[in-house]
Order: C-alpha cells, then sequence, then structure tokens
C-alpha cells in the first residue's frame, strides 16, 4: 500500500522529565576526539555524582562501547515493551553497536532508518531518572544532530569539540553555525589535542597549532571548557575500555573534572533545589 502513512512519534516531552539535563558532543570534522570526550564527560559527571545516560548515534562509527569498557556482556534486555540500557562505569549506555550482529560489518543505513533509531533511543529505552543525558553525535551536520534538535524541546547545549588545526577551526565554524541556525544553545568548546607535554622535560609541543580555539572562541564568544593534551596514555585508555577520566593519569584526569564541573556550573545553575 504505497500511500500507507508511517506513524511519526515524537518523543513524549512529559517522559523527558526524568531526563534533566540533555546535551550534545558535537565535531564538524571527523577523528577530532568527540567520541572520546563525550564518554570522559560522562564518567566524569557520574564521579561527580550525577546519574548519567550516555547515547551513541554515531551510526557509521559507533565506538562508544569499547571507549567506555562494555563488553559483549553488558547488552540491553527487554522489560514488557522497554528496552533497559546496561551500566558500564557507572554509565547507562545506549549504542547502535549493541543492536548489529558482529563488529567490523559496515551499517548501510539511510537516513530514515536513522532518523527512526533516535526517536526509538528516545522512546523505547527505559532511561530512568537521570541527571544528564549525553548524546555522541557524527562528525558534521547531518541527519542524526538533525533529528535530535528537531525532535526535542528539552536542550541544554551543545559542546563542540575541536583540534588546534586551521582545518578543524573551518569545520568547527559550521557546527558552531549550525545550533544558530537551529536556534539552540552551544556551551562551549573543547580543545581536544591541544598540546603534547614531553614526560621528560615537561616542555609543552603545540603540535597541530595554537590559539586555534582561542581564536573562535573570542569570535562566537563562548567559552573554552577544557584543553585536553594529546597522549598516549588516552589514546590506550580508550582503546582498552579504560575511560582516561577515571583510569588514567593524574593530569589526564584533571581536564575531564573541569570539564564536568563547568557543565555543572552553567547547566544546573537554574535547577529549583
Ligand atoms: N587527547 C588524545 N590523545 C591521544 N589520543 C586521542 C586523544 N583524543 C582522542 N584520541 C584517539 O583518537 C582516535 C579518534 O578519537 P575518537 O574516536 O574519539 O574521535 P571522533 O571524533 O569521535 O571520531 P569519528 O569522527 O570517527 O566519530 C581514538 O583512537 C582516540 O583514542
Amino acid at each position: 500500500m504505497a500511500d500507507k502513512k508511517i506513524p511519526f512519534h515524537l518523543p513524549d516531552q512529559n517522559e523527558l522529565k526524568n531526563i534533566k539535563h540533555i546535551i550534545m558532543v558535537m565535531s564538524g570534522k571527523g577523528g577530532v576526539g568527540k567520541s572520546t570526550i563525550a564518554v570522559n564527560l560522562a564518567v566524569a559527571l557520574s564521579l561527580e555524582g550525577r546519574k548519567v545516560g550516555l547515547m551513541d548515534i554515531d551510526m557509521h562509527g559507533p565506538n562508544v562501547m569499547r571507549m567506555l569498557g562494555g563488553t559483549e556482556k553488558d547488552h540491553p534486555y527487554q522489560v514488557g515493551e522497554k528496552i533497559v540500557p546496561p551500566e558500564v562505569n557507572g554509565v547507562k549506555v545506549i549504542s547502535v553497536s549493541q543492536f548489529v550482529p558482529e563488529s567490523g560489518k559496515p551499517i548501510v543505513w539511510r537516513g530514515p532508518i536513522k532518523t527512526g533509531t533516535i526517536k526509538q533511543f528516545f522512546n523505547d529505552i527505559e532511561w530512568e531518572d537521570l541527571d544528564y543525558m549525553i548524546i555522541d553525535a557524527p562528525p558534521g551536520t547531518g541527519d542524526e544532530p538533525l533529528t535530535v534538535m528537531q525532535m526535542l524541546k528539552k536542550f541544554d547545549g551543545a559542546i563542540i569539540v575541536t583540534t588546534p588545526s586551521e582545518v578543524s577551526k573551518d569545520d568547527v565554524e559550521r557546527a558552531i553555525n549550525f545550533f544558530k541556525v537551529m536556534n539552540k544553545k552551544v556551551l562551549g568548546l573543547v580543545e581536544n589535542m591541544a598540546y603534547f607535554e614531553c614526560p621528560n622535560c615537561h616542555t609543552k609541543h603545540y603540535i597541530f597549532g595554537k590559539n586555534g580555539a582561542k581564536s573562535l572562541a573570542e569570535k562566537y564568544e563562548l567559552p573554552i571548557l577544557a584543553e585536553i593534551p594529546i597522549s598516549e596514555e588516552i589514546r590506550t585508555n580508550m582503546d582498552t575500555g579504560k575511560p582516561a577520566a577515571y583510569f588514567g593519569k593524574p593530569e589526564h584526569v584533571a581536564p575531564y573534572v573541569q570539564l564536568a564541573k563547568r557543565v555543572i556550573n552553567e547547566v544546573e545553575k537554574d535547577d529549583k533545589e
């Protein structure tokens, strides 16, 4: 039946009442460390005593489970009509990777399937009470962030991840302007891979350039919420499912604690007692 209408369900905004704050981690460009920041922000907020959910809507590169430390045992399970997310390292997590049969196989989905999946992640997952929902979006300003922005009345803001390089800067401007067009708030920038600190002499090397995020922050009047160094340990932490915000060296934990605290200060300032 060609004319049969597919029902379109917006998430029940009342149901979202049990999610206090929704934040999206975005980047204009791929590979800048967006999932790394999303996972570590979620862990850092949880260490600050908040109940946190993490939703991975990066359909073509869903890496969040591995980075958070999830295994095949950490699978969602069904209760009645709802799906209950597993909790990994203190964070409730849902990712497309939990619903596709084998890792390594490409996820070949067009826009409508992606938007349908995102709606299900909001409608059919039993998130229970959350202080924060962190959404890890794919790079760029495509279907996925657009769907979320159109669906949600409640949205506290985006965190935009950048690196200091000029190429990254161009794409970040696109991401910032995406939220402007959608009339949604940007909480600030996170500069990832901001510098490399020599483990021997402790000199800072600005491998990808310097002040890239600073000039953007000034241009768009946005705060830099954290500067994260590039480090082999952070990469190893994330590859082995030991998030740097908890398992990392103190100097790698610190910027994530700062990020979580700054997000809490900004987002919770209007919360009623
Ligand atoms: N500060 C850092 N120091 C060292 N390695 C890092 C750092 N941040 C991220 N990485 C590593 O860089 C790689 C890419 O990071 P990540 O997957 O978080 O990027 P992304 O922007 O989400 O990528 P994609 O565009 O594919 O979604 C990962 O191997 C990650 O461990």
